[in-house]
């Protein structure tokens, strides 16, 4: 059964910004005439979680860009999924590229916040990708499913998931994957949890794309039957996030 699946749009500010110009950021997302249909989540750097939920739009979620797999305790430097749902902070996004090669971050390692993030009530943008070189190896489904059948060995969770492709070749470097290369891997991924999951949980989740989305691509990737959003970068800091959330009108 063909399921709609609600559009969303997730910014990954990264490691950028100023108190001041998250607030330019969350004042001009505040005036923006945004698509009702679209689910948008924010995720600026940790330190400004709180400012910014306060002074956000309400149809506007945030989101944090990493959590800790314990609830509290002796981790200096990490942040418990209780403490994010105390500065009402819902969402976290697990398992970017970037922490996964910069931090050395397993697929085991991922599934285990995305398992005790879901578990406490905070919703997970998973996400997966390929390397250059996996991908000119043909490694690309096998790395991604991979990374994915991680997390069903730890949750059952997926109603709380959105799982983001991006492509590392993709990211931070201007090169979109075409539709047809991201409208590829969105059907092998949605084909393997039809198999290894469930035909709902296939149909249901979202599974969104990042890498170098912009206001001027994003609406030929959006009309791909297996893309449901994105996870952005570069371009969420820039007035035209307002256009990549309104790609669907
Ligand atoms: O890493 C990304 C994509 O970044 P860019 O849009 O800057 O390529 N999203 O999490």
């Amino acid at each position: 059964y063909k399921m709609a699946r609600q559009f969303f749009v997730g910014g990954n500010f990264k490691m950028n910004g100023t108190l001041s110009s998250i607030k330019s950021i969350v004042s001009a997302l505040n005036d923006a005439k945004l698509d009702s249909n679209t689910e948008v989540v924010i995720a600026p750097p940790s330190l400004y979680l709180i400012p910014t939920r306060d002074h956000l739009r309400k149809d506007v979620e945030v989101a944090a860009q990493n959590v800790y797999d314990k609830p509290s305790g002796a981790f200096t430097g990490e942040i418990a999924v209780d403490q994010l749902k105390d500065a009402n902070v819902n969402w976290a996004i697990l398992g970017h590229s970037e922490r996964r090669t910069l931090m050395g971050e397993t697929d085991e390692f991922v599934a285990s916040k995305t398992a005790h993030a879901t578990d406490s009530g905070i919703k997970v943008i998973f996400c997966c990708g390929e390397s250059l070189e996996e991908r000119e190896a043909n490694q690309t489904v096998d790395v991604v499913t991979r990374q994915i059948a991680a997390v069903t060995k730890q949750t059952k969770n997926w109603d709380q998931i959105v799982i983001a492709y991006e492509p590392i070749w993709a990211i931070g470097t201007g090169k979109v994957a075409t539709s047809e290369q991201a409208q590829e891997v969105h059907a092998a991924i949605r084909e393997w949890l039809k198999k290894n999951v469930s035909e709902e949980v296939a149909e249901k989740v979202r599974v969104i794309y990042g890498g170098s989305v912009s206001a001027k691509n994003c609406k030929e990737l959006a009309q791909c039957a297996d893309i449901d959003g994105f996870l952005v970068g570069g371009a969420s800091l820039k007035p035209e996030f307002a256009d990549i959330i309104n790609a669907k009108i």
